[in-house]
């Protein structure tokens, strides 16, 4: 008696994704199952990019099908497919741009610009096409860390936009390519506002899976602005583990709420330091105030990177840990949160109705 595909499809429901820790089946990830007399084929589409992982999906799920009496030969394909998700209502969605996830942090100086670049070039080792947009009007730091600092922007064939630079293989974007980074520029608000907008509209984006945008730190009256104005999907706050720094990164998560857009998780960075000389770990910011933070606010903490000589040296020189050391220990870390990331991108519900904010104005 042949399998049948209830049979295959009973079986993945038994194992679990160890990315999105759910089976396969929930996930709709399982499409297209033959079955000719002994012999199953199937094809696993993840709505997140993995490529580091999809050897070992391939094993697991072609191990269990396996498992089924009666089956032969089994051939599993792995690849991922993804789409876009819904933004914060009244805000237009940008052409050759499917998702926008917003790097912050509630206090300057805790790696959110390391974060972002580091998180956007593991999206991109995972297989995604990526970009970056440097929306640190005050204080562009992406030229640099990408190793681009020199280059400048051409406009697109038609004139009307800029091409944007390539960077490691993302799509950049900075103020810093446009004015000369040694010349004090003094912005006013609805500058930094028109600005940004100019650098998101304007760039000849093609086909970017996820847009990364490396935020201003801090949750004034331009972050707001930013983050009403800005089609995001999801946010991902950079915190260190201090308390004046978990205060400030509050604040953060209080002003995407307020304002519709779904918090991704939490990034704990600087969280602990590995002594180079003799591997001596110490937790000089303390212990577990990100993890307490995503349990109080019901997010996820999307991991924690060590204060690593390594992650300043190769990003400032313009060559950041995941392209320097794309097998390395803190590599991995960073393909792990950006695994995370996307799938809390994929997990947000494509219709965008019930996320409307309540709109208060008080006068104080
Ligand atoms: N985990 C880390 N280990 C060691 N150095 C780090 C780490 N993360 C960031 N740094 C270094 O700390 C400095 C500040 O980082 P970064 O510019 O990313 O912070 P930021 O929060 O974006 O700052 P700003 O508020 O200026 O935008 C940089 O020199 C960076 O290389």
């Amino acid at each position: 008696m042949s399998v049948s595909e209830q049979q295959v499809q009973d079986a993945l429901k038994e194992i679990t994704d160890p990315t999105t820790k759910k089976d396969f089946v929930s996930t709709k990830s399982v499409k297209n199952i033959k079955i000719d007399g002994d012999k199953v084929s199937l094809d696993i589409v993840l709505g997140y990019p993995g490529k580091s992982v999809f050897e070992s999906i391939r094993t697991l799920v072609s191990d269990k099908v396996k498992s089924i009496a009666g089956i032969g030969s089994v051939t599993v394909n792995v690849s991922s497919n993804i789409v876009s998700h819904s933004v914060q209502r009244g805000v237009k969605l940008i052409p050759g741009i499917k998702n926008i996830i917003a790097v912050a942090s509630g206090k300057g100086g805790v790696g959110k610009s390391t974060t972002a670049v580091n998180l956007a070039l593991a999206l991109a080792a995972e297989g995604a096409r990526v970009g970056i947009l440097d929306a640190d009007i005050y204080g562009p730091s992406q030229p640099l860390m990408l190793g681009i600092k020199d280059d400048r922007p051409e406009p697109s064939a038609d004139g009307k936009k800029l091409e944007p630079l390539n960077g490691h293989g993302l799509q950049a974007m900075s103020i810093g390519f446009l004015i000369d980074p040694d010349q004090p520029m003094v912005w006013r608000g609805p500058m930094v506002t028109q600005a940004l907008g100019q650098l998101l509209n304007d760039t000849n984006w093609k086909d970017v899976d996820y847009l990364v945008v490396d935020l201003p730190p801090g949750t004034g009256d331009i972050q707001l602005t930013l983050a009403q104005t800005v089609p995001v999907t999801g946010s991902v706050i950079v915190t260190t583990p201090q308390d004046v720094a978990l205060i400030d990164a509050r604040k953060g998560l209080k002003m995407f709420e307020k304002v519709g857009i779904p918090i991704l998780g939490i990034v704990e960075n600087m969280s602990l330091h590995i002594c180079t000389n003799c591997g001596h770990e110490e937790r000089l910011f303390g212990t577990g105030g990100g993890e307490k933070m995503c349990k109080d606010f019901d997010v996820e903490f999307l991991g924690a990177l060590p204060l690593d000589i390594n992650i300043r040296q190769q990003t400032d020189e313009g060559n950041p840990p995941v392209v320097a050391d794309p097998d390395g220990r803190v590599s991995q870390i960073y393909k792990e949160i950006a695994r995370r990331v996307a799938v809390k991108v994929a997990e947000q519900a494509q219709d965008f109705s019930a996320r409307f904010p309540n709109i208060v104005i008080q006068n104080t």
